[in-house]
């Protein structure tokens, strides 16, 4: 990594997560090589680059998607709040709850609206039936749903359009009270109305969130981040303000994929 924050900048920051010398393997194939970045505490910080650069890769790191599949491995560190996720001792179900996940093609649970995101709840914590409600609704409210929902909470969330189903996963997502939360690719199969609403919600997300999101779509990084992390062929090249890396660059690859002459 070149970048570096100028000292103001850095001084009012705190690290939630700090990746460090991360490499991740899928088989032989080093997929990340030795990836070194900061996700500042209530903060957004877009991973973007060119297809295949390892955007996806490591944010799965995250959550530790990669537990799934047997051949696929992570080494170095990332820290939550200190302490290293990708440890095997990590209890990933507890991880999980601390990091959400919400991909690019909405995936609601074929159940109601209400249960996609008391389900999610249920998981981790025995909650009253006065006090889920009140889980529920908060969480609907959050992502703006509320009030295009709430006379229709037991109708299934597949009924629901392509730009509410996402904001429903977004829901259920944080009904689990996370710390940081991981977008792939979240608006890329929706309209533009729908898309500008969830990077509405990203903004007030923020207040209490701290966000990781992976995008292809280069103004959507420049509106909704703070951080930009620019990844090529596994590497990351640079991670700056967005507004840094968007407007002066200091690396020439950089460059050439924010003008669009290559990606
Ligand atoms: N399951 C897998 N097995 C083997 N190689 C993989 C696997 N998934 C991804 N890769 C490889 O790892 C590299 C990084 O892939 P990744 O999906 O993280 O890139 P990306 O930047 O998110 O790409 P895109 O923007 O196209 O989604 C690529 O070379 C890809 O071919």
């Amino acid at each position: 990594m070149k970048a570096e924050l100028t000292e103001p900048i850095k001084d009012a920051l705190t690290e939630k997560v700090s990746i460090r010398n991360l490499d991740f393997f899928y088989g032989d194939y080093r997929a990340l090589k030795s990836i070194s970045l900061p996700l500042y505490d209530r903060k957004v910080t877009a991973f973007i680059g060119p297809s295949g650069c390892g955007k996806s890769t490591l944010l799965r790191i995250l959550n530790r998607m990669y537990d799934l599949y047997p051949g696929q491995r992570a080494a170095g560190e990332v820290l939550l709040d200190g302490k290293n996720i990708i440890d095997p001792k990590t209890d990933v179900n507890l991880l999980r709850a601390q990091i959400g996940m919400v991909f690019q093609k909405p995936t609601p649970f074929p159940m109601s609206i209400y249960d996609n995101i008391a389900f999610g709840i249920r998981l981790y914590e025995k909650v009253p039936k006065a006090d889920m409600n009140d889980r529920v609704e908060d969480a609907l409210k959050r992502t703006a749903l509320w009030d295009e929902v709430k006379d229709k909470l037991q109708a299934s969330g597949l009924g629901l359009s392509g730009g509410q189903q996402q904001r429903l996963c977004i829901a259920r997502s944080i009904a689990v009270r996370p710390q940081v939360l991981l977008l792939d690719e979240p608006t890329s199969a929706l309209d533009p109305i729908s898309t500008a609403k969830i990077e509405e919600l990203i903004y007030q997300l923020k207040a209490d969130y701290t966000i990781a999101i992976v995008t292809h779509n280069m103004q959507q990084a420049a509106r909704a981040a703070d951080f930009s992390a620019f990844m090529y062929l596994g590497e990351l090249v640079e991670f700056g303000t967005t507004d840094q890396v968007f407007t002066r660059p200091r690396e020439q690859r950089t460059e050439d994929y924010i003008t669009g002459r290559f990606g």
